[in-house]
């Protein structure tokens, strides 16, 4: 049996890039239905996608009402598609960086098992292409903490091209996430993994945009550096409590 997907794009400002990343994406995957998450872009990026909605049955929209960050853009969008019964939720850059040709390698994942799959740059056969070194250096540099601060297994976790089953996202908790940027990734990468759920790293060949601006700034990067930190301390924190419990027990 086929399972019913939705593809989450969030916007702010890809009046460019959206409806090629939809042609793309409907004619790679015509089954699966798109819902773009639209937070008032002043370049009309909401207008654009209410005008493709209109003329495809498949392409949804959810207007948010102003710029209030990637993470809270994908959980309004994820909400709207559990409340809607969709098997599997895919996370999805509206620039073309995750390519909508390599979906099918993240669906195959999940259909095999995989309660998360994530589509990874850093496992073998996976790539950047045209990425700046300062970007490389940026996403090597935040998955190297986020793996020392967590000890996670995963080697792309701050990677933005998922696919979720929505049993999974229903044991996330996500009405608990206050990651408002891109921190949000490593949030659910880690919740999974705490979880104890299938997470597959599928490779793919991420690709920088060729239109409009990367929306990353200081706030995200710091954002991302004290939760991660404060997950992980917390983490340590409470492995040291059990152990002195236990030998507590047993003196
Ligand atoms: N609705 C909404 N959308 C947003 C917001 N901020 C960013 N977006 C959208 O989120 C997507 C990703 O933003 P980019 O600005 O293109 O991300 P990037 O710099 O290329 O980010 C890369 O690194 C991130 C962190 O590791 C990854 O999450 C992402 O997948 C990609 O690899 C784009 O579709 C962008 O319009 C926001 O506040 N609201």
């Amino acid at each position: 049996m086929e399972l019913k997907t939705l593809t989450v794009i969030p916007t702010y400002n890809e009046l460019e890039a959206l409806p090629v990343v939809i042609e793309r994406l409907r004619a790679a995957q015509p089954e699966v239905h798109v819902l773009v998450v639209d937070d008032n872009s002043p370049d009309g990026t909401g207008e654009l996608a209410d005008r493709l909605s209109h003329e495809d049955e498949k392409i949804h929209v959810l207007h948010r009402k102003g710029k209030g960050g990637l993470g809270a853009a994908y959980i309004a969008g994820f909400t709207w598609g559990m409340e809607r019964d969709y098997d599997v939720l895919v996370e999805m850059d509206a620039d073309c960086s995750h390519q909508p040709e390599q979906l099918g390698r993240l669906l195959e994942a999940v259909e095999r098992g995989a309660d998360l799959a994530i589509g990874s740059r850093y496992v073998p056969g996976g790539k950047t292409v045209n990425w700046p070194w300062h970007r490389q250096f940026l996403s090597r540099g935040a998955n190297f903490y986020a793996q020392t601060m967590l000890g996670t297994d995963v080697r792309d976790i701050t990677a933005g091209y998922r696919a979720f089953r929505r049993g999974t996202l229903e044991r996330l908790d996500l009405e608990t996430i206050d990651s408002v940027g891109y921190c949000f990734q490593i949030d659910l990468g880690w919740r999974a993994e705490l979880a104890g759920l299938t997470i597959t790293e599928v490779p793919i060949t991420f690709v920088e945009r060729e239109v409009g601006d990367s929306k990353m700034d200081s706030g995200v990067i710091l954002e991302s550096m004290t939760k991660v930190a404060r997950w992980g301390l917390g983490a340590r924190a409470k492995t040291l409590c059990n152990k002195l419990r236990a030998v507590r027990a047993t003196a």
